[in-house]
């Protein structure tokens, strides 16, 4: 409904609901299934490797009450595929392409294919991803980060955002809000999972997932009150031509309703989309539209990015 809607780099969005990359989004099949709902806005493809990856070792997911914890370790179908699949018309709605950064090197050899491409819509630059072994999360290096986006940004001239990790200190919402104002980035999507947790099952005494020793990224309902302020501390400090996909702790409207109001343009869901399946999305946009109803809001437009502090 146009009640609902956004833009992103001159892109229009109808809806404005998506999946989180890594949910829903490894095959061709997944992706088109997304699609065909009419409570997607768009699809975010799973993070793309040049190489195609099996990704670490199972089990590497498991679901808790609270959330779930993952160390998929990036596996996927390869850059090439994902790029064919993007660069199909798929004119009835935008798709976003997921790059990841498994070195300097190889992201920007993916990102100056896409430039080289023929693909017109929206690439995320994954700098979070926490789950491949020996390799940090870029985005926690802002000296990197900034060395990253300056060479991309050199020869990069399409819609790009970044994949940002959370961050849980005002020092790093600052410097990270500096660099990411220096560049004519799309958006961001935060926050991608957090890193490294450690989910314990007292029962058997032991982990759930075997990658790492049981060290994965924390997603679902526990991670609303981190993803919020990782929103809201952007919103208040990136440029507003910087727009914000928010992700994390989204089991129902009232959590949609919630980052919106944080300042989220779009809202992405991850844990829950993996529990509930795509049903899911219809779900959330109704109960967004009750809470709205219920509050006066015609659009979006007129509560977005309005949190109010005492
Ligand atoms: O960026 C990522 N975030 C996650 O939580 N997991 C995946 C992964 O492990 O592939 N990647």
């Amino acid at each position: 409904t146009n009640r609902l809607h956004a833009t992103i780099a001159d892109i229009n969005f109808e809806g404005i609901l998506a999946n989180a990359s890594g949910v829903h989004c490894q095959t061709k099949e997944e992706l088109a299934e997304l699609l065909a709902s009419p409570y997607v806005a768009t699809a975010v493809t799973k993070s793309s490797t040049k190489e195609v990856r099996t990704g670490n070792p199972k089990p590497s997911y498991y679901e808790f009450e609270q959330g779930s914890i993952n160390s998929m370790g990036l596996p996927n179908n390869g850059f090439d595929y994902y790029l064919d699949y993007v660069s199909q018309d798929h004119s009835q709605k935008p798709v976003i392409l997921s790059v990841a950064s498994l070195s300097m090197t190889e992201g920007i050899e993916l990102l100056k294919r896409v430039q080289d491409s023929d693909f017109q819509g929206i690439t995320e630059f994954n700098l979070s991803c926490p789950n491949v072994v020996g390799k940090p999360q870029v985005a926690y290096d802002f000296e990197t980060t900034h060395q990253i986006l300056t060479e991309v940004f050199k020869f990069f001239k399409k819609p790009l955002g970044v994949k940002l990790p959370p961050y849980f200190d005002f020092a790093h919402f600052d410097q990270m809000a500096d660099i990411l104002n220096q560049f004519p980035l799309s958006h961001i999507n935060s926050v991608n999972s957090i890193g490294n947790g450690l989910y314990v099952d007292v029962e058997t005494e032991a982990s759930v997932i075997k990658p790492k020793k049981g060290f994965g990224g924390l997603g679902g309902a526990m991670i609303l009150p981190t993803a919020l302020a990782n929103v809201r501390a952007f919103r208040e400090r990136l440029n507003p031509d910087i727009k914000i996909i928010g992700t994390g702790g989204v089991t129902s409207g009232e959590e949609v309703f919630a980052h919106i109001l944080c300042g989220a343009d779009l809202v992405s869901v991850g844990t829950e989309l993996q529990r509930q399946g795509i049903g899911l999305f219809e779900k959330l946009q109704h109960e967004l539209l009750m809470i709205m109803n219920e509050k006066g809001y015609q659009s979006i437009d007129e509560f977005k990015g309005q949190l109010k502090t005492m």
